[in-house]
């Protein structure tokens, strides 16, 4: 089950290598959208004309500007690549535990995670989802259907545990994400959702390592008043785990370019509630549910 073929699940804007070829899908130079923009630089069509910053997991900062060839060529193995030279940006809200699985606790993992079937998603990526059912634009959650976090994560979330930061994170939902560089797979820059997924969004790594990219989100309030925009990019080695919260969360897209895709990647993502479904909260009720079930670790990918 490993490999998954057929059609790809690109919708709108989206494409992947599978489509740009069955479909002769692309865009037609015009006036892009911001949004169409961002699919052509992912697929490498518009030069950058970003500043970009190197994350340093060990001091916390980013480093740069670096120029864009200086990313070109993932594959991350390590994490000494920062020299830390040129200026330093403080980037808050970003965790990086190398080394949080083993190779042979990696091999296993993705034995296990291949054996159940993978679903066509967006961008050249095939997904596993265990959670309850969303619908985010109508802002409601059915747990039917939903049988639990799966029991092969439960020793990875006990580990998360341990530290301190995460001693109280109770992920109720994980996706399963898997990048081919044949397939094209990337995913645009966006902002997870803050209704119902909380604070921490925590992905392992494995396979094979790949940048993450940072952006700053144009809100009212947050302009970006530099007048050449900043990238930030995350170096993610294999077997590494990622926290993403606070500014890093909610001010900064995060997104990843079909480039820094050089072989094969799972992403494992694990939610957390907002405090709207904790004790206390308006929806508290369901949010129980939700953490009864995720709990029991007798999960089945949602077909
Ligand atoms: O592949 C990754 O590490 C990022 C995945 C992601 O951003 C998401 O699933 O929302
Ligand atoms: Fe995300």
């Amino acid at each position: 089950m490993g490999e998954y073929e057929g059609t790809c699940g690109c919708k709108g804007i989206r494409t992947c290598l599978i489509c740009e070829q069955q479909q002769h899908k692309t865009l037609i130079p015009r006036n892009f959208t911001s949004a169409e923009q961002v699919q052509l630089q992912n697929r490498g069509q518009v030069e950058e004309s970003w500043e970009s910053y190197c994350y340093c997991w060990r001091c916390n900062t980013a480093w740069g500007p670096r120029h864009t060839d200086d990313f070109a060529n993932p594959p991350i193995t390590e994490l000494t690549a920062c020299d830390h030279t040129g200026r330093a940006l403080e980037f808050p809200g970003v965790t990086v535990v190398p080394e949080f699985v083993s190779k042979e606790e990696e091999a296993e993992l993705v034995r296990t995670i291949d054996a159940s079937p993978w679903k066509p998603s967006q961008s050249g990526r095939v997904k596993q989802d265990y959670g309850p059912k969303v619908n985010f634009k109508r802002r409601k959650l059915k747990t039917a259907g939903f049988t639990g976090l799966p029991s092969f994560i439960k020793p990875f979330v006990e580990r998360m545990n341990e530290h301190e930061s995460l001693s109280d994170f109770i992920p109720v939902e994980q996706c399963n994400l898997d990048y081919r560089p044949e397939r094209g797979s990337a995913i645009d820059p966006h902002l997870d959702d803050s209704w119902l997924w909380g604070e921490r969004l925590v992905t392992i790594n494995l396979i094979s390592g790949t940048y993450l990219d940072m952006t700053p989100i144009q809100s009212p309030g947050n302009e970006d008043t530099r007048t050449t925009p900043v990238s930030v990019r995350i170096p993610l080695p294999p077997r590494s785990l990622l926290v993403l919260s606070g500014p890093a969360r909610h001010q900064w897209n995060h997104g990843i370019r079909r480039e820094a895709i050089v072989s094969r990647r799972i992403a494992v993502t694990l939610r957390e509630l907002t405090g709207e479904f904790l004790v206390g909260g308006a929806q508290e009720d369901i949010g129980r549910e939700v953490l009864s079930v995720a709990k029991m670790f007798t999960g089945t990918v949602v077909p």
